[in-house]
């Protein structure tokens, strides 16, 4: 059993769901839990299996995290997506695990203000800390970085807008976009965007939006050497281009989605980037 699977009471009612044990499959599957897992944690405590498939299925739309993902709508124009005000090309799509490299989703001009606009308020970045809820300084992070409040900017909610027509995926289910920039040396050492639900920290986390599910990292210009965005357990490398965006999914927050990335070292120039983090729900 994972250790965030804490065992669902069976105080009450053992020959029958009760809304603790509805409680209890909610808080756990919003924590990412999988059904599986569930079903094993039931049993383990006593509830009949017939039970505990009932409590199961149907499972409620608005706690099942894999019920929907953001996708981009492949199916139409060859190579390139109509967002509205623009058109953004489809360079590379790849199933396991899902990841998508669009071009022009940002003008040069459009990079170059982000940057412009994010440069006052560049901090040592902090990675969200699952142990305990709170932000730390990370040594697998050694970027400077800012947050934009959604709709902060004109630009800002112009491109919000855009990634949703992208994504298929509500504006309001977006974290504020961040943006990065690396000097030489720099880098994100490989890790998963999801909040991994073994760590106690996870569930306040997780309580605003739910589990992010998706990862949209757009390059605001090229380092002159290094920098890339890998995915090691794919064997893929991702050469920034300016304009340029890399999107990766994951239906669970588990390894298995094989998105663990990482920013390879930036050997010589600057590397900037903007990442969006998409949740589950809103994000408000
Ligand atoms: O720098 C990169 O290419 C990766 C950034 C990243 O993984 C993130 O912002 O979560
Ligand atoms: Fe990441």
């Amino acid at each position: 059993m994972s250790r965030s699977t804490s065992s669902p009471s069976t105080t009450q009612n053992p020959a029958g769901a009760t809304p603790e044990l509805h409680q209890w499959i909610d808080q756990q599957r919003s924590l990412g839990v999988q059904d599986g897992a569930l079903f094993t944690s039931m049993v383990a405590a006593g509830w009949d299996e017939g039970v505990a498939c009932q409590a199961l299925d149907p499972a409620p739309a608005a706690s099942t995290p894999t019920a929907a993902l953001p996708e981009p709508d492949l199916g139409g124009e060859p190579g390139s997506i109509d967002v509205g005000d623009r058109a953004v090309r489809v360079l590379m799509s790849m199933n396991a695990p899902r990841v998508v490299l669009f071009g022009e989703i940002l003008s040069a001009d459009e990079c170059e203000a982000l940057i412009e606009a994010a440069k006052p308020r560049l901090a040592r970045s902090l990675t969200v800390e699952t142990a305990s809820g709170g932000e730390e300084i990370n040594a697998d992070r050694t970027s400077d970085g800012m947050f934009f409040q959604r709709g902060e900017l004109p630009l800002v909610q112009q491109l919000e807008e855009r990634i949703a027509r992208l994504l298929n995926w509500p504006v309001e289910n977006g974290e504020g976009l961040q943006v990065l920039r690396y000097g030489p040396g720099a880098e994100y050492k490989p890790h998963h965007d999801y909040f991994d639900p073994h760590e106690p920290g996870t569930a306040s986390i997780v309580r605003r939006g739910g589990q992010r599910v998706g990862t949209l990292i757009i390059y605001l210009n090229e380092p002159a050497q290094g920098g890339a965005t890998t995915f090691p357990e794919a064997g893929l490398q991702v050469v920034p281009q300016r304009g340029h965006a890399v999107f990766f999914s994951y239906a669970q927050p588990d390894p298995a989605t094989r998105t663990l990335h990482g920013g390879a070292p930036v050997i010589r120039g600057q590397k900037w980037i903007a990442t969006k983090w998409l949740r589950q729900g809103r994000f408000d």
